[in-house]
């Protein structure tokens, strides 16, 4: 495949790099700089950039009929927008604030527990996420998914940073501690115990690979879908 590289930060450089090691090519590398790129010269545009370069960066691969794999966090409040304009352009695209396996497994677990716990009232939920210093974003957008996972299997109704003692919404603690590449936590706690389930990445690998395998699964289809279509969960 041909790759247009839509930032070429610490993501962007990891995933050129897995993407040489399994034969693709890298014919684009877009930062904030680029200026008059013609998109249509790539198979394929993968967006790891930034919260306000992401929605325009995608659009206009739809408009030049390149699908697209984007990871950014902090637009996503634009997210169906984009998926119109892709379904107008009839154009391909996967959006997931987690490329990796281990976090998709952790995503259909959280959802699990989350059921689970529906009736259980004694237990109070609360969540932690711990980042890199260099984040532009908080909370990560993985914990906004999974916040979005409790609250579409509790009585919850909203998540909020920083806050306690709130009947309605999950409170998300974001930590930023040097080089930490992304940990996540969800805790049930009532006054006989707490149910933890944590997933640590150990570096950018698993983000990396999630989003070159997902757009090798995308590169000739036609429609919106998730890792879940990609990972068959
Ligand atoms: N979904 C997932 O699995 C994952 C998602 N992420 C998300 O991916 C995004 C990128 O993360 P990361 O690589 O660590 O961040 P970096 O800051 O290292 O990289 C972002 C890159 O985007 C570039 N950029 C800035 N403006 C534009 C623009 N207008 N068009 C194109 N590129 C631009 C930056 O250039 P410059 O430095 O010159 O400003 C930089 O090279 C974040 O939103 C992060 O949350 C991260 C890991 C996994
Ligand atoms: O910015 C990061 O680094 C990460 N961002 C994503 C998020 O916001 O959830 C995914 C991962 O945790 C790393």
């Amino acid at each position: 495949m041909k790759i247009a590289l839509i930032g070429y930060g610490r993501m962007g450089k990891a995933i050129e790099k897995i993407a040489l090691e399994r034969g693709h090519e890298i014919v684009l590398k877009i930062d904030v700089e680029s200026k008059d790129i013609d998109i249509s010269t790539a198979d394929i545009a993968i967006d790891f950039s930034v919260p306000n370069s992401a929605f325009g960066n995608i659009t206009n691969c739809f408009e030049n009929g390149v699908p697209v794999v984007s990871g950014t966090t902090g637009w996503l409040d634009k997210y169906e927008e984009a998926v119109e304009i892709c379904n107008l352009n009839k154009g391909g695209f996967i959006s997931a604030t987690n490329f990796s396996l281990g976090v998709n497994i952790f995503f259909e677990l959280n959802d699990r527990l989350a059921k689970m716990m529906t009736n259980l009232s004694d237990y109070n939920i609360s969540m932690e996420e711990i980042h890199h210093t260099k984040k532009l974003d908080a909370p990560s957008g993985t914990a906004i998914t999974l916040a979005e996972g409790i609250i579409k299997n509790t009585s919850k109704s909203n998540w909020a940073l920083d806050v306690t003692n709130t009947e309605n919404e999950i409170p998300i603690v974001a930590k930023r501690v040097p080089d930490v590449p992304g940990t996540h936590s969800v805790s049930y706690t009532s006054s006989i115990d707490t149910i933890d389930i944590k997933h640590t990445a150990h570096s950018r690998q698993g983000f990396a690979l999630g989003a070159v395998v997902a757009a090798e699964w995308l590169v000739n289809k036609e429609g919106v879908f998730t890792m879940k279509d990609v990972l068959g969960l």
